[in-house]
């Protein structure tokens, strides 16, 4: 028996949304096959990404499916084989989407009958593989597709954001997979936070959030936003100040770390010099020694799975 699922790439946090808000995108997929193999109670990873871990317990496909099937009593073996179309470690949601599309593989193979939010809730647990932390809001995108906020992680509760705004997405991207990024990433976040800092992050959540529903660019550009955690993870990306303000000068809706970086998400609209951006950006990545690539890219749909047979 086997079964097939694809999930999207996402960029997490968008400004202030630090673990709570991510957009799906179409930049890129990983597509995965799930298959029914003789030796109960094992998982065999394969994968054409010869750089990700092939042991279950560290890659996020095998952690998230381990614990789907220890949960639900099952004991058949299964085989995961992941396409790799998401390059990891560049903040775009890869082991997030590896986690999802298995997650919903397994639940066409078996015939689970999650819900979303269950299977958001199982392929959390395959970013404690990756990143060390089981955050919630890269699977939470690839799961429901759109721009969704993570409003309780226990139990999971997400709600998608309606969007009433045209925008296209660039992915400004820095080439290189890097090992192990958002787990060092996570590692650089504050323990403690001043008040004012808090109350200027809650003013661009709200901003933000109302912007995509109201339709207002304004809006949206106050709120993308975030004096925490973007700060203190600067030394991940050192290109992305510079950048920001290039898509701002040029007509941009706004401009945003792309989940722990070190990508850079701009959001921009007819209205933006698409072609300034990209020629100064470049620019800037060079002189941080950066070879960076464009992504065009839309907001995508949720995860998609199907019986193979
Ligand atoms: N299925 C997977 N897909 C991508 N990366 C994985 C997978 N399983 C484990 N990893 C590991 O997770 C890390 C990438 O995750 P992360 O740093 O969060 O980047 P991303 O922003 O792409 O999700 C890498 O160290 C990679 O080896
Ligand atoms: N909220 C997480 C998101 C990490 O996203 P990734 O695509 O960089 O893995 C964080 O900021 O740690």
């Amino acid at each position: 028996m086997s079964a097939k699922a694809e999930a999207y790439s996402s960029s997490a946090n968008l400004g202030p949304g630090f673990d709570i808000l991510s957009m799906a995108h179409n930049a890129f997929k990983d597509i995965v096959i799930a298959r029914t193999i003789e030796e109960k109670g094992k998982i065999i990873i394969k994968s054409n990404n010869p750089k990700i871990p092939l042991d279950p317990e560290k890659n996020s496909a095998g952690l998230a499916t381990k614990i789907l099937l220890q949960e639900k009593g099952i004991d058949e073996g299964v085989e995961i084989e992941i396409n790799k179309g998401i390059p990891f470690g560049l903040g775009l949601g890869s082991s997030g989407a590896s986690s999802v599309a298995a997650i919903a593989a397994v639940n066409e193979l078996f015939e689970l009958k999650l819900t979303q939010e269950e299977m958001v809730k199982y392929s959390m647990f395959g970013e404690q593989a990756s990143s060390g932390s089981p955050h919630p809001d890269n699977v939470a995108a690839s799961v429901y597709g759109g721009i969704i906020a993570v409003t309780s992680v226990s139990p999971v509760k997400v709600e998608k954001i309606p969007v009433n705004l045209d925008f296209k997405i660039l992915l400004i991207s820095p080439q290189g997979e890097r090992e192990g990024k958002t787990k060092k990433a996570r590692e650089m976040l504050p323990s403690k936070i001043d008040l004012s800092l808090y109350v200027k992050n809650s003013r661009y959540l709200s901003s933000l959030i109302l912007g995509f529903i109201k339709g207002d660019k304004e809006l949206i550009k106050q709120g993308l936003n975030d004096e925490i955690v973007e700060v203190a993870r600067e030394p991940l990306y050192p290109h992305y100040k510079k950048i920001k303000e290039i898509a701002l000068k040029n007509g941009a809706i706004g401009s945003c770390v792309s989940g722990a970086g070190p990508t850079v998400l701009v959001l921009y609209d007819d209205n933006t010099n698409l072609d300034k951006i990209k020629v100064e950006s470049l620019e800037v990545c060079k002189a941080f020694g950066l070879t960076c690539n464009f992504i065009s890219a839309q907001i995508a749909g949720g995860v998609k799975s199907e019986r193979l047979n």
